[in-house]
């Protein structure tokens, strides 16, 4: 069974004279431990399928079968429930609030989980470690290097145990040494089992994942294994 599933997926925004169509019909089948590039031109429709993937957003119209369970009728509350414990978001600047040590803001998913503040302490330090990061954890954002910082990123990504990690342009931010590291991190994260969904321009990014879904004008236009 696949962990994704969506058919025929479209995302129509505004109307009228001002409507876009987004996504055409995408039909794609994600596996679990699948380490997937989406690449494409600027304006085909890679960020409004992984808002879609990562339940920030729905589709106009479509099927999205998530672990099984379809998810296009389930009301918002549920989907950002879903959101929250399935999906580990990576982004291009990392998001990070500025006046959060780097402890802090790795912790910031686990504000409203049940978990222990013992247990949350030991998840996090466990992150930071395997990021390379332990000694920073006292630091602030603008303490550390773009790469530094989007492994933190990452270990906040993974801190509620996603089913999977929805990248946007991870490395869009970084030279090409901390572009290299960071693929590294994913390559490891997937290598342990970890499904990982990566948008991004830059053709060795894409080369590092296993697949490469090319969408253009909403459409998928093909995948290259
Ligand atoms: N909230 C929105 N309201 C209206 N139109 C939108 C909205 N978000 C995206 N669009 C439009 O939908 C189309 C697809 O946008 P999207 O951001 O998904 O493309 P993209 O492939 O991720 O582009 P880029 O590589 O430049 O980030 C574009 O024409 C964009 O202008």
């Amino acid at each position: 069974m696949s962990l994704i599933e969506i058919k025929n997926i479209k995302k129509t925004y505004g109307c009228g004279e001002n409507e876009v169509k987004a996504l055409r019909g995408i039909n794609l089948n994600v596996d679990k431990g699948d380490f997937l590039a989406i690449m494409g031109p600027s304006g085909s429709g890679k960020s409004t399928l992984l808002n879609i993937l990562g339940f920030l957003d729905k589709p106009t119209e479509g099927e999205y079968i998530f672990n099984g369970e379809k998810t296009d009728s389930l009301k918002d509350a549920k989907l950002a429930k879903y959101r929250n414990s399935h999906v580990g978001f990576v982004v291009q600047n990392f998001a990070l609030i500025d006046d959060y040590t780097i402890f802090q803001n790795v912790k910031v998913p686990l504000d409203y989980a049940h978990v222990s503040s013992k247990e949350k302490k030991k998840r996090i330090e466990y992150l930071l470690k395997i990021m390379g990061i332990e000694d920073k954890k006292n630091k602030l954002p603008k303490e550390l290097s773009g790469g530094q910082n989007q492994r933190a990123a990452i270990a906040r990504a993974l801190v509620n145990s996603p089913d999977i990690i929805l990248a946007d342009e991870p490395t869009g931010a970084l030279d090409r040494k901390n572009s290299d590291e960071i693929m590294k991190v994913f390559k490891k994260l997937n290598d342990e089992g970890k499904t990982i969904i990566i948008i991004t321009h830059d053709e060795r990014v894409g080369s590092m994942c296993k697949k490469i879904v090319y969408i253009e004008d909403g459409m998928v236009k093909e995948i290259e294994k």
